[in-house]
């Protein structure tokens, strides 16, 4: 299925999973359990080593990039494993809403460009496949039994994916058989599926959470690649942030290694913003909208008292985007910090420099923190840091009522001036919503496209826009780093010329000159 001529060198490195195929000899006796013929699973003897070989040299070939500069950086296709993969005409033809659409099929062609702000000469650089319905799949739909999962925290939106996922599989396609794993990555070994239906995944876009539950930890591989196989799952549609991609992309590198023919889709799905690659995730919007809510409370109480000092947090673990934009479109925003612009309190050019001056001149002011900033005092003063959730993320300190106590006990010991501190706290709250509209449709097109993706036979892959058009993107590609707020980029610029904020130059001047350099 490599029907563009040309691609990317690291194509390589994406495509080619770090292990040696090694099928297994038998198909185990669990899958004559399984609900249908198995024409899922292609028996592992019918490969042949020299078939593999092939598999492994076709791949390599199709490494090479062009004069020009174009690189594709492709997504695995189930017949670079399973070359004898029969495919059908995609159903969609025949279907009414898309006949009268002109270009019914994205062509294998269509590309998306990664950087879209080039100049004249240079390299054309690096491309995905564009997202969309092919004019073959390589499932029948009534052989399909596919399965979605939620992992991580929560956001605005997970509802309406796995509505659209359904309805999107069920409506496009004609698939029925459609599972839910409850309960994250360990709801595959520890709990009964639920079966999901259009009419019972109806409504659920109207609510907040995740109607299939969610949690951190518990990845197994094995574990879940063994569930995988004994309940005849051959679409894996899996929901959740940077750690949860990594999980997706074990769970597909296995799969290959058992030979198996099953799709494994991502859609990336955090409230930080931090995914790579992508414009932006779901429920961004929504959480950026709500925060709203909470810094314009902040504001009417401290234009309401004298030196009023109003600090709301915001969530962000490493990446200050929700704190950036939110206090963008407030405009009533003093000042934001973000972990990836280091602060400091005292002196010249500190924080309490700047509040002590936009009290004289306003009276009052309104901070929005993300919660990653700041980490390193917090530390330092010794509380209790170190400790990781189920996954092994860093717990974060309370970096909201540290800041509170700091100003207070500034201003009330060294300046003798009460400020009258107003913090607010509105983490959960933002991310607990339901999606707003906007999000609601973009959660439309990245199930709708996952769904397209996995039916064309595509796996290993994480759909997103990429420049405004959705794309397939390797996974490896989205959890090689994470996104964070570049303070070289003009959307810093803005903020810093808006709130008109300290600088915090010297530490912020080496932080830029880095970014920069790379
Ligand atoms: N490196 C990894 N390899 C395999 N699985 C992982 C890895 N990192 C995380 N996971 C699994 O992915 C799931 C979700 O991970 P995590 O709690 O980090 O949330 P996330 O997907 O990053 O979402 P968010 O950060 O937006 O809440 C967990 O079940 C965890 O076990
Ligand atoms: O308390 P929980 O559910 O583990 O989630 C908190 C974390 O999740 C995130 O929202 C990412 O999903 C972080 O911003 C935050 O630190
Ligand atoms: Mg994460």
């Amino acid at each position: 299925m490599t029907d563009l001529s040309v691609s990317s060198s690291s194509l390589a490195k994406t495509l080619l999973p770090p292990f040696s195929f090694s099928l297994r000899p038998n198909v185990p006796k669990r899958l004559r359990f399984c609900r249908k013929s198995a024409s899922f699973l292609r028996k592992p003897s019918s490969i042949s080593r020299q078939n593999k070989l092939a598999v492994v040299t076709a791949i390599q070939v199709s490494t090479q990039s062009e004069n020009d500069g174009f690189v594709l950086e492709d997504v695995p296709h189930l017949t670079n494993f399973l070359p004898d993969l029969p495919s059908y005409p995609n159903p969609l033809r025949k279907s009414q809403a898309y006949s009268i659409v002109k270009k019914n099929f994205v062509s294998p062609e269509d590309v998306v460009a990664q950087n879209v702000a080039i100049q004249k000469g240079s390299p054309r650089g690096v491309h995905f496949r564009r997202a969309g319905p092919r004019e073959k799949i390589y499932f029948e739909p009534e052989e399909v039994r596919a399965c979605i999962v939620t992992c991580g925290g929560l956001c605005p939106g997970i509802n309406t994916v796995i509505r659209e996922i359904v309805c999107g599989l069920n409506i496009m396609y004609g698939v029925h058989d459609i599972l839910g794993i409850e309960g994250g990555y360990k709801g595959f070994y520890s709990k009964n599926t639920l079966m999901l239906t259009p009419k019972l995944v109806n409504d659920i876009h109207k609510r907040g959470g995740t109607f299939l539950r969610t949690s951190r930890g518990g990845h197994d591989t094995h574990k879940i690649v063994d569930n995988i196989e004994d309940r005849g799952i051959n679409q894996v549609y899996i929901i959740g942030g940077d750690g949860t991609q990594k999980g997706a992309s074990l769970i597909y590198e296995e799969v290959i290694r058992r030979g198996l023919q099953v799709a494994v889709a991502g859609i990336p799905k955090t409230i930080d913003n931090d995914i790579a690659v992508i414009d932006k995730s779901f429920g961004f919007e929504t959480a950026v909208e709500e925060a709203q809510r909470a810094i314009d409370a902040a504001h009417v109480e401290v234009e309401s008292v004298e030196n009023g000092v109003g600090i709301v947090k915001l969530m962000g673990r490493y990446s200050g985007f929700i704190a950036m934009y939110a206090t963008q479109a407030s405009r009533d925003v003093d000042c934001c910090l973000i972990p990836e612009s280091p602060f400091y309190l005292e002196g010249r050019g500190g924080l309490f420099e700047f509040i002590e001056e936009r009290l004289k001149e306003n009276g009052h002011l309104v901070i929005v923190v993300a919660e990653g900033a700041g980490q390193e005092y917090v530390t330092a003063e010794g509380h209790d840091a170190g400790k990781t959730d189920a996954s092994g993320n860093k717990l974060l300190l309370d970096v909201g009522p540290w800041l509170s106590d700091k100003i207070k006990n500034h201003f009330t010991m060294f300046r003798k001036m009460a400020v009258n501190m107003k913090y607010i706290d509105p983490t959960y709250m933002i991310r607990a919503i339901p999606s707003n509209a906007s999000d609601n449709i973009y959660c439309t097109l990245l199930a709708h496209g996952a769904v397209h993706g996995a039916m064309a036979g595509f796996t290993g892959f994480t759909v997103g826009p990429v420049n405004g058009r959705h794309a397939y993107i390797p996974i490896a590609r989205v959890t090689e780093r994470q996104k964070t707020v570049r303070l070289s980029d003009r959307m810093w610029a803005r903020l810093l010329l808006s709130t008109n904020q300290p600088g915090f130059v010297a530490s912020d001047k080496e932080k830029v000159d880095k970014e920069v350099t790379n």
